[in-house]
């Protein structure tokens, strides 16, 4: 059966095809080598569920998704992202997929020029190109989805993201891709409380495959935070840090919202 996430890709794959045809693989190389140097996106995460300052937000400008539809227009993504960083953002997710969430590498630069902490390149990558792609355009941090790719690709993804100098976020969802992301020796481990093949989002599921993470690596709770009291519940969980979109761009006052999230989670240091 095809699932949601089948088809994103396809469509990711087809809209690659097109950008590669533009710009030739050396071209792009080239690019991403005179980019500057990456971020630490390790370091941004690092500590949230050990140190007084509460769970890290990764915040993300993100205007659709297959699941709800458009969400908010953001004509100025490095409007939005600046005020993410006013808020105490520690890292901004920047969506580059077009067809279902109306991203783009354009808003990926126009952030990096705009922000000094480190940027995530949110999107579904399968091909290596793709990696240049987000050195070239100044993500510090990419997106490997555990369900999406097979552990040969995993590794050489991995290897490739290092050898450029970013940081991988490993997303997972169940707790054979968590295994997997381990076997990987992944860093930074994400669990998307969405179900990317039948978008159901279940805030409950971190605290189930929490136990599996290991304790050496940053946990990241993905999706479904609709409040400060989700950030609360992922922070008593473990999570270092909590990424988060909607709640964000549908606020109308996001510096104040990520405040408010970075807030939230300090009562889990008082219980
Ligand atoms: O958001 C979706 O509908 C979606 C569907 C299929 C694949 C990925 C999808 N979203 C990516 C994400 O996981 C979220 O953008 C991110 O974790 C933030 O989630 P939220 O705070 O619930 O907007």
């Amino acid at each position: 059966m095809t699932t949601v996430l089948d088809s994103i890709i396809e469509g990711v794959r087809e809209d690659l095809a097109q950008r590669q045809a533009q710009v030739p693989l050396d071209q792009l190389i080239q690019q991403a080598q005179a980019a500057a140097p990456a971020l630490d996106a390790y370091a941004a995460l690092a500590g949230g569920r050990d140190d007084a300052q509460g769970v890290r937000v990764i915040a993300e400008v993100k205007r659709s998704s297959p699941s709800k539809g458009a969400l908010a227009e953001i004509p100025d993504p490095a409007a939005l992202a600046s005020a993410y960083q006013a808020g105490g953002a520690s890292v901004i997710s920047v969506l580059t997929e077009q067809r279902r969430f109306r991203g783009s590498l354009d808003d990926l630069a126009a952030v990096r020029a705009a922000v000094d902490i480190p940027v995530l390149r949110k999107d579904f990558m399968v091909d290596e190109y793709q990696f240049y792609e987000a050195r070239a355009y100044g993500a510090d941090l990419v997106l490997l989805i555990v369900a999406a790719l097979d552990d040969v690709q995993l590794k050489s993804f991995l290897q490739l993201t290092h050898d450029l100098g970013m940081n991988a976020l490993v997303e997972a969802h169940t707790e054979d891709e968590i295994e997997r992301a381990k076997a990987l020796g992944a860093k930074i481990v994400g669990v998307n409380v969405r179900n990317l093949k039948t978008l159901e989002v279940d805030v409950a599921h971190y605290s189930a495959m929490a136990r599996h993470l290991p304790q050496d690596v940053i946990r990241i709770a993905e999706s479904g935070v609709d409040g400060p009291g989700v950030v609360l519940d992922y922070a008593r969980q473990g999570a270092d840090a909590v990424l988060v979109g909607e709640a964000l761009v549908k606020h109308g006052d996001p510096t104040t919202a990520v405040r408010d999230f970075r807030q939230a989670s300090l009562a889990a240091d008082a219980d």
